[in-house]
């Protein structure tokens, strides 16, 4: 008998895929995944066993089957680790069916021009609720800087916290790789913003337009909503691009889990009634920042959050 391919008994007992390789979805279109292992990248579909679970990028995953890389080859997707993070959108707030679209993330860059097109801070405010809600630490990315300046958007944020940086197109970028660096980021924005400009100036090559679909198919067919992990050069972090991702569905998102991104106020909340909405006249939060536990400004930014999850991303 030959070694290695066909040499060992068939089984009809559900293997366990002990001799299984790790690998990381870094895309996906079409029923295919391109699937980084041991440094190759490798072109997997589903096993059967997986059923309808899905894969999206960023899972980890365990392989088996021909895991060569070679052009024609296709390996098998046996078990998807167990999730650290997940970020959903859907189509609307309404759309029952909540899809995942990135695994494991630990960072959303909101990317968000300062002019051309106008910010919306509203849709930064739904962002954030998604980047909390999902446990990722959001970074806002201000692009454009040399059309407008940052201070009057910074000013709306500084109560939060919440960290940034300020680009533009041709200028230096140290400061984004700096927080990049290590990091497994999702950039989210509107069309316009310059996440293809700023992705294809921290990934060299990286071509976002036309390169995605022919990785992970070999075929040059463009799809908008293909996902794709750009791995930054001499670094082991990691850059998603989700064109086409323009909301997240945040009507799951609860007052309760909210307020565990402002541990200032959520001790405040225990004075509160039941169900309470944190924007209610009986609210408990008024007076703890009455009584100077936490500053008027976080409250308000608080509420502020809350009410952008409702309503959808226009305005
Ligand atoms: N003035 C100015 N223009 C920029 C800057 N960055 C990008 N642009 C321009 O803005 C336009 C949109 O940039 P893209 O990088 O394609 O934006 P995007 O966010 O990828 O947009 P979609 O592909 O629609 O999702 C292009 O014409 C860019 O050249 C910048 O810093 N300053
Ligand atoms: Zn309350």
């Amino acid at each position: 008998m030959r070694p290695g391919r066909g040499s060992r008994p068939r089984t009809r007992i559900r293997p366990k895929y002990e001799d299984a390789a790790s690998g990381f979805v870094v895309g996906v279109a079409r029923g295919r995944y391109a699937v980084r292992v041991n440094g190759r990248e490798v072109v997997a579909m589903k096993a059967r066993p997986l059923g309808r679970k899905s894969v999206v990028v960023g899972d980890r995953v365990a392989l088996v089957g021909d895991l060569s890389g070679e052009p024609g080859t296709l390996a098998r997707i046996v078990r998807v680790e167990p999730r650290a993070s997940v970020l959903r959108r859907t189509a609307d707030d309404t759309d029952p069916v909540e899809r995942v679209i990135v695994a494991n993330a630990d960072q959303l860059v909101i990317v968000t021009a300062l002019a051309d097109p106008e910010p919306r801070p509203r849709l930064i405010d739904r962002c954030l609720v998604a980047a909390y809600d999902a446990g990722l630490d959001p970074l806002l990315c201000l692009t454009k800087a040399d059309l407008a300046a940052p201070d009057q958007l910074l000013e709306i944020y500084a109560p939060l916290g919440v960290p940034y940086v300020v680009t533009y197109k041709g200028g230096p970028l140290d400061e984004l790789r700096a927080k990049l660096s290590g990091r497994f980021s999702v950039l989210v924005g509107q069309s316009g913003v310059g996440k293809s400009t700023l992705v294809n100036a921290l990934v060299p090559g990286a071509d976002r337009r036309t390169a995605e679909v022919n990785e992970v198919t070999g075929r040059g067919r463009h799809t908008s909503t293909s996902v794709v992990a750009l791995q930054l050069p001499g670094d082991d972090g990691w850059v998603i691009d989700t064109p086409g991702v323009r909301s997240f569905g945040l009507a799951h998102v609860r007052p309760e889990d909210l307020i565990k991104a402002f541990p200032d106020l959520e001790p405040g909340a225990a004075e509160c009634p039941r169900g309470c909405s944190h924007d209610e006249p009986d609210c408990a939060l008024d007076e703890w920042v009455a009584a100077g536990h936490a500053e008027p400004a976080r409250l308000e930014s608080f509420r502020r959050l809350l009410a952008s999850r409702v309503g959808g991303d226009q305005d």
